[in-house]
């Protein structure tokens, strides 16, 4: 069966009173406490808060990496809860875009096979084009280069491409400016907020980085394991 909802039903993330709890006995931390979160399609939204709030687990709950201990979790309209280990791994594979702080690429393959690799892992619906999305990201002249050949903006561009080749429903960003100055950490920010509105997925990205929240539609803060809106 496929997890591919058809375009005109599909939804972004919908969480709703997620708790999380790391550890057991006396030694216990509540990383969520009862969050929820709806972010559509199109929508751009950033967590920020400080360290150790929760926004890790956030995003690995939302990511299906982390069972949270109550709640429900809905990606492009489908809800985690009950699903087998098999079917979340699709589900993650197809519906789920992860960019992380410094790339994240594979250092034997070249930019263009970076976008390949998710359609070598199993079958996917109506895959965008690599190169056609390496030139929208503005990388098609760097296709062949390996990621030691690139820059640090180059390497989040690429990261970003991947994430996106399958069409997913939600696009996890985890602190993606964490490694660039200034300008490149601009350039990353408003090429994520136009994949965004411009292809319809749901964004949610961590970062501590204040100078790029002007690219996001609303941003959320966590403080001990809460969410609450902090501006739109
Ligand atoms: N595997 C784990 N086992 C036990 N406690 C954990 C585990 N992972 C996270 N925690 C705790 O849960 C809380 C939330 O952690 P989390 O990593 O989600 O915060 P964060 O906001 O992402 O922090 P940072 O900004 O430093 O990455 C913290 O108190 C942390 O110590």
């Amino acid at each position: 069966m496929s997890t591919t909802a058809p375009a005109t039903t599909r939804t972004g993330l919908e969480i709703s009173g997620v708790s999380l709890v790391h550890g057991d006995g006396e030694s216990t931390v509540t990383a969520l406490d009862d969050v929820s979160l709806t972010v559509s399609p199109g929508e751009f939204v950033a967590i920020v808060g400080p360290s150790g709030s929760g926004k890790s687990s956030l995003l690995a709950v939302a990511g299906g990496l982390a069972k949270p201990d109550s709640g429900t979790i809905r990606v492009g309209g489908h809800d985690l809860g009950g699903m087998s280990g098999r079917r979340l791994t699709e589900l993650r594979r197809t519906q789920i875009g992860f960019v992380f702080q410094s790339g994240n690429l594979i250092p034997a393959l070249t930019a263009v096979d970076q976008l390949r690799l998710p359609m070598t892992l199993g079958r996917v619906e109506n895959p965008r084009d690599p190169m056609e999305l390496l030139e929208e990201v503005g990388m098609a002249h760097r296709a062949r280069h390996r990621p030691d050949k690139l820059s640090g903006g180059e390497r989040q561009r690429v990261g970003i491409a991947r994430a996106l080749v399958t069409r997913p429903a939600l696009l996890l960003v985890d602190e993606p400016t964490a490694a660039l100055d200034r300008s490149r950490s601009h350039d990353v920010v408003s090429l994520l907020a136009r994949e965004t509105h411009g292809h319809d997925v749901a964004t949610v990205m961590v970062t501590h980085d204040q100078d790029v929240l002007e690219h996001c539609d609303k941003v959320y803060r966590m403080t001990d394991g809460t969410l609450e809106v902090e501006s739109n």
